[in-house]
């Protein structure tokens, strides 16, 4: 038998499958989907069996066979396997990469040097000295050590290790080993029944009281337990139980356990509400569309507070009657225990929970559960939609408007499209949730004239549970402020209600957008900026360690107190918004008790949970932060939301700031009032006029989209048209201007031939495809124009069409790649980029 493998060698030629022999004694383990470690040039690397043959057209004195399986169970399915392919062709990734994103970091292969016989069989003579001989023997005997245990086990004969390497009688090799580890514990076995207990404990002398007890506990309870468990229950040193174990009493080894992230939390069981009319309506089609096993998307547009998650619950229970798989995945942000627990609440142990904040090995136990098919549900963030389950009925995308469902590196995949693509292949309905759809899936629910029928459907909840009004959101002209003297950064109204809101004992949550507000160091005398000396990039000033940082290389350094530019003194310190807000908010309202929550107090491991718990359990007044504490929260006692700037996201030059604001604006309103007590919103702003803040305000998202989608359609912008952003990097400007035009020109020649192939000759008329029509705009100079030294230019692809547009562009990549290789220009690619950067 023949496996083709795609072997992760970080060149380009990785997208071929190299065809590998199955030695007979691996046969049973290779399948589809298996990492085998394969000989590749001088070395061994992993890779991943993507086809299996019965022939093979390489030819026989060429072809090498499979060294080593990594599994003994594939980590990948043939579905799986497809889905990478399909990954790498859309994104534009090599499709080792698409393979590799979708396993936890503990199966990412590792590589070790090790010793190993030679080939070669060098200057046999030496071998006529038993000392070198045995080494060489030893060294046969393992097939190949490390170094060290070599080293370690001939201690005194470095030097003869060493002329056997250079005679290349010995000679470095490479192994693939797993970084996984499985974590064991020390478990107590009582024999079975609890049989011949009693006996030892007669034969115990009387003093032994410790012993003793250990035994009368397991008969008492005759079933495996862990020692440290079992310490704790009787209070008794592992010696005791120990010394138990030698007489061969009780049996002590060590047995796998899985690492549970929530172990010792007790979940509260949850029963189905009782739906409201809506909440019925929309669960009716979605368990219509799971129970048929139609293949449908459906967007389901409900306000803040409308009860989705309900419907998300009892859509999955429909699910799980049936025996299928439920894939649910949430913004990282918003895997709060409080998400979390509504559905472990509901489904117990049948959710496995999988996001970036589980330790590698919690993330590993949790994704063999879903392997060995303990568990039906799936939460998680972005990586979770390649989850191994294999009769997926339903797969859910909640807030699924969220740009982080992007994820910003190789392989640059948008969730949302991989979970359409992949319910296609398992045949399952996929349900996209959010308050504010983007605009991309609001506009594939809509009829357009070349479509039969509309990709997705629409689904609409307009009202809150229990008839909750919408809260009432005030618009605050910041002008008119600055006009009556205010110069403080909270209005006269927002002050007001913070005042009433303080007295009343209710909570506030404030919301700051960190992005475009001063995190730098200027000098007020001559507007030097500190800039990071390898990136075209400001340096971010952190208050907690006094230093200035680049976030995209990492460079730091002392603050400054005197202008490196002028000498001046007069240097100030921008620190996080959210801080000068925290500082000014205790200033005003003396001992008023603030949580503040943006990246430099959410960095620790659980401290995101422990903000929000202390908020929940009213340890605080306000919940001040940056986008964080805009989504999914659910606060009884939040009657007041406050945005002390609105405008900050909208300056920003990028075609979506305005759909991102009125997104924003919209969740963080919605976390006001979602209980019995009324909500009140005030959205602060320079720029009052402008329609995503109106729309906003009166809760109209249909209004707004439709207000968008015509100027996206005017300016040809996504939805309409589609985006391919390309950027070049070098460490000289011209030969990178020089190289990024070249690229340019080959590009539209490429796709000139492409679309000259679709004129129908006779009739001199675009044939199949007239919708296809290409864009190139650029070469210039990226927003960022360098990052670690190397300067960044960029061009973007617009198109119309479907996916061709891929396929163009990956051709002139290829042809630049090969290009320049020698020069060291990179080259990378994003397909759909959410931002333009
Ligand atoms: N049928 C129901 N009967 C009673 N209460 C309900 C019902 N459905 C949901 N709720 C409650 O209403 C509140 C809002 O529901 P949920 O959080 O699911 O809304 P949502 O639509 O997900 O909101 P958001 O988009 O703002 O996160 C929750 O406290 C929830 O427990
Ligand atoms: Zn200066
Ligand atoms: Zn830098």
């Amino acid at each position: 038998m023949y496996a083709k493998v795609i072997v992760d060698v970080p060149a380009k030629q990785t997208n071929r499958a190299f065809d590998y022999e199955v030695p007979a004694s691996l046969s049973k383990w290779v399948e589809v989907g298996s990492r085998v470690g394969v000989p590749f040039g001088p070395r061994v690397l992993q890779g991943f069996v993507v086809e299996l043959h019965e022939e093979t057209q390489v030819d026989a004195t060429r072809i090498k066979p499979i060294q080593n399986v990594l599994d003994l169970v594939p980590p990948l399915t043939e579905e799986l396997v497809s889905l990478g392919r399909w990954v790498s062709r859309m994104y534009l990734c090599h499709e080792v990469t698409a393979l590799q994103a979708m396993l936890p970091a503990a199966l990412k292969a590792k590589y070790e040097r090790a010793i190993g016989v030679g080939e070669e069989s060098g200057e046999q003579s030496l071998l006529d000295m038993s000392d070198l001989q045995e080494i060489v023997s030893f060294v046969k005997s393992k097939g190949s050590v490390s170094m060290d245990a070599l080293m370690e086990r001939f201690a005194s004969d470095g030097a003869l290790i060493k002329q056997l390497l250079s005679a290349g009688i010995l000679t470095e090799v490479q192994v693939v080993k797993d970084r996984m580890n499985t974590k064991k514990a020390l478990t107590v076995f009582p024999p079975a029944g609890g049989s011949g207990l009693e006996e030892a404990l007669a034969e115990l002398p009387a003093r032994a009281n410790k012993q003793q007890d250990v035994l009368r506990y397991l008969m008492e309870h005759p079933h495996a337990i862990r020692l440290t468990e079992l310490m704790e229950t009787v209070e008794v040193g592992a010696s005791t139980v120990k010394s138990l174990a030698d007489r061969g009493w009780i049996e002590l080894r060590e047995v796998e356990v899985m690492r549970d992230p929530y172990a010792g939390r007790a979940f509260t069981r949850t029963k189905p509400l009782p739906l409201t009319e809506e909440q019925s309506r929309v669960f009716a089609e979605i368990r219509d569309a799971v129970a048929e096993e139609r293949n449908e998307v459906f967007l389901l547009h409900g306000v803040t507070g409308s009860g989705k998650t309900e419907v998300y619950l009892q859509s999955i229970q429909q699910c799980l009657d049936m025996d299928k798989e439920a894939i649910v995945l949430v913004p990282e942000i918003s895997l709060t225990p409080q998400m979390v627990e509504r559905f472990k609440g509901r489904f117990g142990d049948l959710v496995a929970v999988l996001h970036s904040r589980l330790s590698n090995g919690e993330r590993y136990d949790e994704w063999r559960k879903i392997m060995r098919k303990q568990v039906k549900v799936v939460i998680g963030a972005r990586s979770a939609i390649f989850a191994p389950f294999t009769r997926i009925g339903l797969i859910i995308i909640d807030e699924e408007h969220e740009s982080s469902y992007k994820q910003e590196e190789s392989p640059k995949y948008h969730t949302r499209d991989v979970a359409v693509q992949r319910a296609k292949q398992q045949n399952a309905v996929v349900v996209l949730g959010s308050a504010t759809p983007s605009l991309e899936s609001i506009e594939k629910t809509r009829r357009r004239r070349d479509r039969e029928k509309p990709p997705f459907r629409l689904l609409t909840m307009r009202e809150r549970v229990a008839s909750r009004p919408m809260p009432p959101v005030a618009i605050v002209d910041m002008r008119e402020e600055l006009k009556n003297g205010n110069r403080s950064m909270f209005s006269r109204s927002l002050y007001k209600a913070i005042e009433d809101r303080l007295q009343k004992k209710e909570q506030i949550v404030l919301l700051l957008n960190r992005r475009g507000y001063a995190t730098f160091v200027m000098c007020r005398t001559c507007g030097f900026v500190s800039q990071c000396p390898h990136c075209d990039i400001s340096l971010t000033y952190h208050q907690s360690s006094r230093m200035l940082r680049c976030h995209y290389c990492g460079y730091a350094e002392r603050e400054v107190t005197q202008c490196p530019s002028c000498q001046s003194e007069h240097i100030r310190h921008f620190g996080t918004g959210t801080q000068r807000v925290e500082e000014e908010l205790s200033k005003i309202f003396p001992g008023i008790r603030v949580i503040r929550m943006d990246v430099d107090t959410t960095t620790e491991k659980g401290s995101h949970e422990k903000w929000l718990t202390m908020f929940r359990e009213k340890q605080a007044d306000v919940l001040l932060g940056t986008q964080m504490v805009a989504k999914g929260l659910d606060f009884p006692d939040v009657t007041l939301v406050g945005v002390i700037a609105a405008d900050t996201v909208l300056n920003l030059p990028d075609f979506r700031s305005a759909e991102r604001t009125f997104q924003l604006l919209t969740q963080v309103a919605g976390r006001a009032g979602r209980h019995e007590k009324q909500g009140e919103v005030f959205v602060q702003t320079y720029t009052p006029e402008h329609y995503s803040v109106q729309y906003a305000s009166q809760h109209d998202y249909i209004a707004f989209a439709n207000h968008e989608l015509d100027i996206r359609a005017n300016l040809g912008y996504p939805p309409y048209q589609r985006l391919i952003l390309v950027t070049f990097s070098h460490e000289q400007v011209p030969l990178l201007v020089r190289s990024a035009e070249a690229f340019v020109t080959r590009l539209k020649e490429i796709a000139f031939t492409y679309q000259a192939q679709q004129v129908d000759l006779f009739t001199n008329t675009l044939s199949a495809d007239q919708s296809f029509q290409m864009d190139v705009l650029g070469p210039v100079a990226s927003p960022i124009s360098r990052i670690k030294d190397r300067y960044r230019f960029q061009c973007v692809v617009k198109y119309r069409g479907e996916d061709q547009a891929a396929e163009i562009v990956a051709k002139a990549v290829a042809w630049f790649e090969e290009r320049s290789a020698k020069e060291k220009l990179l080259i990378s690619v994003d397909v759909d980029p959410q931002y333009l950067m």
